[in-house]
């Protein structure tokens, strides 16, 4: 196999499939219900066309950008994503590591297999921490405290899951969530399972649905374009296909960033181009984990800023700020143009 690595990231994708059990494949790839969205949220990449440039001197390629002050050589995050030892023993730490050797800022999720300080010690990075909301506040803030002093730059409020969206594969498989190393404090709490899945339960007994627009009073820094990777409200919006609207709406007041359905270069460089300061990435990282641990994570990140860099040669950027709104057509440019 060392010899004949796979060459994108579906490539990966299969071979997480063969390397994981049933349960744990299907939990990181579902989605919600009928999984409209997940398909939607790939497929509407496939839909914007690219407009390339030529007989630009594209000899030197800067992909390098800036969030909230932290340098990046490329605008891909790696999105919070729960359970790595599903994938991998290392888990987080293998995932920390891969991304740290790309200087990729990594979201570690509230839902890690391994502890905040385990991953924090695992290498050097810059690296942000995502935050469910709790029905007991100490609880979270105890995380945050956690994290702050662990280095963490920056929280990631997840707002999308006052309760989990059905994952019927999980429901049938009975999923059970690596235990989250982070919420020692939460094992005692009783979780109905009866629906099916272990985490749906956790997630009900533990998250605090009452969270309303009073929490943005504290302000943000940012906001990211997400449906959760399509596992929460099925038939909710690609998120490509909502990235526009919602960067007009915030007219330039903080970085907008946008996650789901990104599998290649081209997707991120058609999410610059409808206005996103950098992508984040989810289920890429998780398959490369699978499939060869933290070897498999950093060649997935290496492979999509490979062909973000074709992207941009081949359409005529040097740097991700020449990246512009004409470098794509959507569905919605084609069907004014015939208007
Ligand atoms: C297996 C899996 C676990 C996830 N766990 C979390 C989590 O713990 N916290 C969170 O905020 N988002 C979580 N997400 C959502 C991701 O942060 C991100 O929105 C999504 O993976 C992006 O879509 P993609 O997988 O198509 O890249 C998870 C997604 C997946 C696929
Ligand atoms: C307390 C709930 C942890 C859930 C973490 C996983 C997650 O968000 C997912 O989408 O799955």
């Amino acid at each position: 196999m060392e010899n004949n690595l796979p060459v994108n990231v579906r490539e990966y994708q299969e071979l997480a499939k063969k390397a994981l059990p049933k349960m744990a494949y299907d939990y990181i790839n579902g989605g919600a219900e009928d999984e409209h969205t997940l398909r939607e949220n790939i497929a509407a990449y496939g839909r914007i066309i690219l407009r390339p440039r030529v007989l630009v001197d594209v000899s030197k390629i800067d992909m390098s950008t800036t969030l909230l002050g932290y340098n990046m050589p490329s605008p891909i995050i790696v999105a919070p994503t729960g359970g790595h030892k599903l994938a991998h023993p290392e888990g987080e730490k293998a995932t920390a590591r891969a991304a740290a050797s790309c200087n990729a800022i990594m979201v570690l999720s509230s839902g890690s297999s391994y502890k905040i300080e385990d991953v924090a010690s695992s290498c050097n990075a810059i690296r942000f921490y995502q935050l469910y909301v709790y029905k007991w506040r100490e609880v979270s803030e105890r995380l945050v405290r956690r994290a702050e002093s662990c280095g963490f730059k920056a929280l990631v409020l997840t707002v999308d899951t006052p309760m989990l969206g059905r994952r019927e594969a999980d429901i049938r498989n009975k999923m059970v969530f690596p235990p989250s190393a982070n919420l020692e404090e939460l094992k005692k709490i009783n979780v109905d399972t009866t629906g099916g899945s272990q985490l749906e339960g956790f997630a009900r007994a533990t998250l605090d649905p009452s969270l309303s627009w009073k929490a943005v009073e504290a302000g943000v820094a940012g906001v990211i374009v997400s449906n959760h990777g399509a596992r929460q409200l099925d038939y909710a919006p690609a998120t490509i296909a909502a990235l526009e609207e919602v960067v007009k709406a915030v007219a330039g007041a903080v970085p907008v960033l946008v996650d789901g359905g990104i599998r290649r270069g081209t997707d991120v460089f058609k999410a610059l181009a409808l206005g996103a300061r950098a992508v984040m990435v989810g289920r890429p990282v998780f398959f490369g984990l699978a499939a060869r641990g933290e070897a498999g994570a950093r060649h997935v990140i290496e492979m999509l800023n490979g062909e973000l860099e074709v992207a941009m040669a081949l359409c005529g950027c040097r740097s991700v700020g020449e990246i512009t709104r004409s470098h794509v057509m959507t569905e919605g440019d084609r069907i004014r143009s015939l208007l």
